[in-house]
């Protein structure tokens, strides 16, 4: 199971998601999330990663040319397309990044193919991002992805277990269950959603 801790805003969230031996660690540059950072805090944040887990951008809003130029400036290896952006802004920013991950909620008509649009990965999420709501995953069912794809949405450690054991993700992705306040990591639930993501896996 690849577990990825996102959201997380200082060196030192970091390094505890890195040694509760999560996969990839996320911050995110978005407008009005209690996430977001700057180009600087984001940078500094993700630091001592590099090499460690994958490191990923999450955008929102923000114009895949700026975005691919905010990713490159502070390091990051993966960046995460997180909202409405069409299928020609994915496939240009899988042209100018090397690695892309297309994050969306599973709507009618969205394309569940890891890689139809040039991304490395998929992630399906709650329709509000970021949000810590559940959606209901027996949408999944005869539009279940094959390959590298991530849920996310309203995980948390006490149901992250139930949650692969019904979905069967690839990995799994999390940011408010592991919060003891809006936009502020608990490091003890850090810890104790991995360790039930890879009890479960
Ligand atoms: O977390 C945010 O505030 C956010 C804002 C705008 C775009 C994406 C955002 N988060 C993306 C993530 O990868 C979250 O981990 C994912 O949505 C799951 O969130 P949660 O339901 O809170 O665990």
């Amino acid at each position: 199971m690849y577990i990825k801790i996102c959201g997380l805003k200082t060196p030192e969230d970091v390094a505890v998601a890195i040694g509760a031996g999560a996969d990839a660690i996320g911050v995110i540059h978005a407008e009005g999330s209690p996430r977001n950072l700057d180009e600087s805090a984001a940078r500094n944040a993700i630091a001592s990663a590099s090499g460690a887990v994958d490191t990923a951008l999450v955008v929102a809003t923000t114009p895949v040319r700026e975005a691919v130029e905010f990713a490159t400036a502070i390091g990051a290896s993966v960046l995460q397309l997180h909202g409405r952006y069409t299928p020609e802004d994915v496939q240009l920013a899988a042209q100018l990044f090397p690695r892309v991950w297309r994050a969306t909620a599973l709507r009618p008509g969205t394309n569940v193919e890891v890689g139809a649009y040039g991304e490395e990965r998929l992630l399906l999420d709650a329709p509000r991002a970021g949000s810590g709501e559940r959606w209901d995953t027996s949408a999944l069912e005869n539009r279940r992805p094959t390959g590298q794809w991530l849920l996310a949405g309203g995980l948390d450690p006490r149901n992250v277990a139930s949650a692969i054991e019904t979905a069967r993700p690839w990995g799994v992705d999390v940011s408010s269950g592991v919060e003891s306040a809006r936009g502020v990591k608990s490091h003890a639930l850090i810890r104790e959603f991995v360790a039930n993501a890879r009890a479960a896996s």
